[in-house]
């Protein structure tokens, strides 16, 4: 029966369809799915040691490669660092998966461009994470001044062609948190660009329409960004909805609506200059729910259905493929994935929390129902 209906359903099949309008209602009592190239995620925490291990299953079921954030403690500054950092990640994949993470070096003050190098020659690692220090989870160790102690690193990345991936946000504590991110466009990523126009580079975490403008007005193929599913689907009333809400917190933190709707209005354009990067980041529970409590939210189990309730909200779902599957291997200049994912519409409830011996991670939109459920071919 579902079968009959499922392919009644055919014309809907990505990516030939428009999923809009008076062919959606027709549909409404049969099944919807879309077959998407698999997707990668193009920003993803996966931590180490038994937080490794019970979060990696979520990753590896849904995407096919991960550029996995080297904010450790202590970061992965090294080669030598990212390589083992991935072959644990490997080694904590279930049977059967071809889950590949893309490892990335953490900039200091003090990475040399010898480093650069041996990290272009090790194969494994694909890019290169610029946090100020101080801006984020685990960032202490980051740059304290790029243009002074970074020039020659970020040289010598243009000559491997090597990313720079971007949490864009200042640390200045005389700034309002909410500008963060603009003040960090202005002071330093247009002059970066300007003063290095072949350095690819990724905004990561995008949360202002200040971001999507300064993306947009680069040179294409040489400046993209990331967009996480909580920064398309709320703004920062859900920070305090009913109370302080823990699970909500982030950084760059979420912002007013008018943000959030000129990203979602960026994505779904089909622009290729914007591609799918999760953030997802777990925290165990009771570091979420204290007095300073940390950022980060997890999202690895919900991500593609969220992604896919975005695009269909805004009637575009016939650009959602290029957006998780083909803008990031296309910008990365790695090969699109050859396997697929099957995303279904039907009703499944996000459990309130995963459990593990050594605490709860709860995930973004925990005990909610959504409408989509990705699943492997
Ligand atoms: N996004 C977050 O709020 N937290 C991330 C770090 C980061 O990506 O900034 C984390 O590692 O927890
Ligand atoms: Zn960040
Ligand atoms: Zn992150």
């Amino acid at each position: 029966m579902l079968k009959t209906l499922v392919l009644s359903c055919k014309a809907l099949k990505f990516p030939s369809a428009k999923i809009q309008g008076s062919r959606q209602l027709k549909c409404k009592a049969t099944r919807m799915e879309l077959t998407l190239v698999q997707p990668d995620d193009w920003h993803l925490h996966l931590r180490e040691g038994e937080l490794l291990q019970a979060v990696v299953y979520h990753s590896a079921n849904h995407f096919g490669r991960a550029i996995v954030m080297p904010n450790l403690k202590p970061p992965v500054t090294t080669t030598a660092a990212a390589v083992a950092y991935g072959e644990s990640i490997l080694k904590a994949v279930p049977a059967g998966s071809s889950f590949n993470p893309l490892m990335t070096l953490y900039l200091t003050d003090t990475t040399s461009p010898d480093e650069i190098k041996l990290a272009r020659r090790s194969g494994v690692i694909f890019a290169v994470k610029l946090y100020p220090a101080g801006a984020t989870t685990n960032s202490q160790d980051g740059v304290t001044d790029l243009f002074g102690k970074c020039l020659p690193v970020l040289e010598e990345m243009v000559e491997q062609n090597m990313p720079l991936l971007v949490h864009g946000e200042v640390t200045d504590p005389n700034v309002d948190v909410f500008d963060h991110e603009k003040v960090f466009i202005d002071t330093v990523l247009r002059p970066l660009t300007q003063k290095l126009p072949k350095l690819k580079v990724v905004m990561e975490h995008i949360t202002t329409m200040d971001a999507v403008r300064f993306v947009e007005s680069c040179e294409e193929g040489f400046v993209a960004a990331t967009v996480t599913p909580q920064h398309l689907l709320l703004n920062r009333n859900a920070l305090f909805q009913g109370g302080l809400q823990p699970h909500n917190y982030c950084l760059p933190v979420l912002k007013r609506e008018i943000h959030r709707q000129a990203i979602v209005s960026a994505v779904t354009s089909g622009s290729k200059r914007f591609f799918l990067g999760t953030d997802s980041a777990p925290h165990e529970k009771r570091r979420k729910e204290c007095p300073c409590g940390c950022a980060g939210i997890y999202n690895a189990p919900v991500a593609l259905s969220l992604y896919a309730k975005v695009f269909e909200e805004a009637g575009a779902l016939d650009k959602l493929e290029a957006f998780t599957s083909l803008n990031g291997p296309d910008f990365y200049g790695l090969p699109r994935n050859s396997s697929k994912i099957k995303l279904v519409k039907t009703s499944w409830k996000v459990p309130d929390s995963y459990s593990f011996s050594f605490g709860n991670i709860i995930p973004m939109f925990a005990g909610e129902t959504l409408e989509w459920q990705a699943s492997s071919l």
